[in-house]
């Protein structure tokens, strides 16, 4: 899949929640259970953490890996800087994270409100031949108005999206493991789509508070005509000669939603050629900001599957902005119920749009692959 390494600053849709809600949000119920995160990996279990004293409680945890051969030692012997700390000039010490195998690049970058890296690097590093591989890179930073942290992400062609769903339950997990927290940890975050609240359960999935779903056609953004108040609710759009019945949605990043075309709604999704039709979708002139899209099929009322090609990073494992926009969609045109489960290629996720707050919900893992250093 050819990554047009298009360079663009941060995407903006309209502010999901007021910055003052921030401060009164509870911050924590952490629990001093001892159960380690259960989807930590063994080479996490293998890195022997040098527990962080409170003192240092802004210093990651310190362990020794040597970046070249990635074999780890004891960390008794580990230098006062953690790992993650060490800024030699020109080098990027990383943790991969995937959740169901849409896979992030973390960077630890709470000591700036600057990404440490450029988006041009990060295409560099995204690339699955000559860099790290990954769908994208997820920066780590100090929080804005009261929140605990702010989280960006730059695609894998260099673009910055307002949001990641998947992204942002690795970034719960990674922040539980630089803070050295066990047991159950909720986190409020500030991002390009206002403010999100994750939080780890015992069993180590991690339950997302994703916000409410914008479909205001104008705000989603989409050119195409509102046919349903202000929405686009299966309203056709033509690629290629081919009518699709598209539904709009918005979780701060766009999300074009299909359940099928006007001649047959009984999609097949795994005989799509995403790599062909995709890029279609993605750069149509109805998306002046592009989009995501989501294919359907419906199982039942409550269990979907479907199939995405990402804007700015392609044909991925799974997307979890998109499973929530797949389940507002499928309540809008009357396919599902409001709890869904959502299978995608890398796994299910449990999506839930709450009918009291309207917020909707997204229950899933974030797993360790592995820890790295790279020279920019
Ligand atoms: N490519 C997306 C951002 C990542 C979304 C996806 N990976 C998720 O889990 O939500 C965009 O440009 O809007």
């Amino acid at each position: 899949m050819a990554i047009a390494a298009t360079i663009s600053g941060p995407l903006t849709t309209p502010a999901r929640r007021s910055a003052t809600s921030f401060a009164s949000l509870r911050h924590s119920s952490y629990s001093s259970s001892s159960s380690s995160s259960s989807s930590s990996s063994s080479l996490t279990r293998q890195l022997s953490f040098v527990r962080a004293s409170k003192s240092s409680r802004r210093r990651s945890p310190s362990f020794g890996v040597s970046a070249a051969s990635m074999s780890t030692e004891a960390a008794e012997k580990a230098s006062p800087v953690s790992f993650l700390d060490r800024r030699e000039s020109g080098f990027l010490h990383f943790v991969k994270y995937h959740g169901l195998g849409n896979d992030f690049i973390l960077v630890d970058n709470r000591d700036s409100s600057e990404p440490r890296i450029t988006p041009d690097q990060a295409v560099k590093l995204c690339d699955r031949n000559f860099g790290i591989g990954a769908d994208g890179v997820i920066f780590a930073m100090p929080g804005i108005n009261g929140t605990d942290y702010t989280m960006r992400i730059f695609n894998s062609d260099g673009s910055e999206p307002e949001m990641c769903g998947n992204g942002v339950r690795c970034f719960a997990r990674f922040i539980a493991e630089l803070e050295n927290l066990q047991g159950e940890h909720s986190f409020t975050i500030h991002t390009g789509a206002g403010l999100i609240i994750p939080e780890i359960q015992n069993d180590g999935q991690v339950r997302v508070d994703m916000g409410e779903p914008i479909i205001k056609a104008s705000d989603v953004p989409t050119r195409l005509p509102a046919n349903k108040d202000q929405s686009v609710v299966k309203s056709g759009l033509d690629v290629d000669g081919v009518t699709w019945n598209v539904t709009c949605v918005s979780m701060g990043n766009p999300h074009c939603v299909t359940f099928g075309t006007t001649v047959s709604q009984d999609l097949r999704v795994d005989e799509l050629n995403l790599a062909e039709i995709g890029p279609k979708f993605e750069h149509h002139e109805v998306f002046p900001a592009r989009t995501n899209t989501e294919f359907v099929q419906v199982f039942s009322p409550s269990h979907v599957k479907m199939r995405v090609w990402e804007r700015g990073a392609g044909a991925t494992l799974a997307c979890g902005t998109g499973a929530c926009a797949v389940v507002v969609a499928a309540v809008l045109e009357g396919h599902a119920g409001r709890n869904c489960t959502v299978d995608l290629p890398g796994g299910p996720l449990q999506i839930e749009w709450r009918e009291k707050d309207n917020h909707v919900y997204m229950t899933g893992p974030a797993e360790v692959v592995f820890y790295g250093s790279v020279r920019l």
